[in-house]
């Protein structure tokens, strides 16, 4: 597995990304910047990380999504090519069209930054492989725009073709109510693409992958697609 972070001018947690991803795999990723036309040669899976590209202006995510690295980004997806995007990155690729819909200041228009649970959707696609459908898993959400929203024809579209990724829940696995964090359209935490080779989510599965920060429910995520 040949991995590529992605680094924008105001990303933060590349670092972090770069860990998770040196653990699953064994090998650190080629670390690339945002003003690059190429992607190394033999990359397997894009990785656009979390933070504030841009100093998110504009939009979180609105400038980075037309960085020139990004044509790049668009033509490993289009070709299949595994591409994740957390937190900031899941705005990269709305912004970017590689996902719909978009992530608009969250509902109690504060940032927030706490432990929260998800709902794994389903176990089937090469970055969940490692979960069981339907499980709890607890990660960290750290965001001030992850207000998930899209029309309703593509709310449906996205339910129908079963692309909803994971869902807030409580620590009971109930979806909805206070367990949403930031109002996001049916609870939305992440999504694929139709062909699922591509991924974004807000919570952070790269902060949960040593017990000595607080826990490990991030690891499958990066076992999923280092296997
Ligand atoms: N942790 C992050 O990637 C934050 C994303 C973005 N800057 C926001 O506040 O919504």
């Amino acid at each position: 597995m040949k991995a590529a972070v992605v680094v924008f001018p105001g990303s933060n947690r590349e670092g972090d990304m770069a860990r998770a991803l040196r653990q699953a795999t064994g090998r650190a990723p080629a670390m690339v910047w945002h003003a690059e036309h190429e992607l190394p040669a033999g990359t397997d899976l894009v990785v656009l990380p979390g933070g504030f590209s841009y100093g998110d202006y504009l939009r979180c995510g609105a400038i980075a999504g037309r960085a020139p690295v990004m044509e790049a980004v668009r033509a490993h997806a289009a070709r299949g090519g595994l591409t994740l995007g957390v937190c900031n990155g899941f705005q990269i690729l709305c912004e970017s069209g590689l996902l719909p819909g978009v992530l608009m200041r969250n509902a109690g228009l504060r940032f927030v930054c706490r432990m929260q649970h998800l709902r794994v959707e389903r176990a089937d696609a090469a970055f969940t492989r490692h979960y069981a459908p339907g499980q709890t898993i607890e990660v960290a959400i750290a965001h001030g725009e992850g207000n998930y929203e899209a029309d309703d024809e593509t709310i449906h579209r996205l339910e129908g073709e079963g692309r909803v990724a994971f869902r807030y829940c409580d620590a009971a696995g109930v979806v909805g109510g206070a367990a949403n964090p930031n109002g996001s359209r049916n609870d939305i935490a992440g999504i694929y693409s139709d062909a699922r080779n591509v991924l974004g989510l807000m919570p952070h599965p790269e902060n949960l992958i040593d017990p000595l920060v607080g826990g490990t429910d991030g690891r499958a995520l990066f076992a999923s697609l280092a296997a």
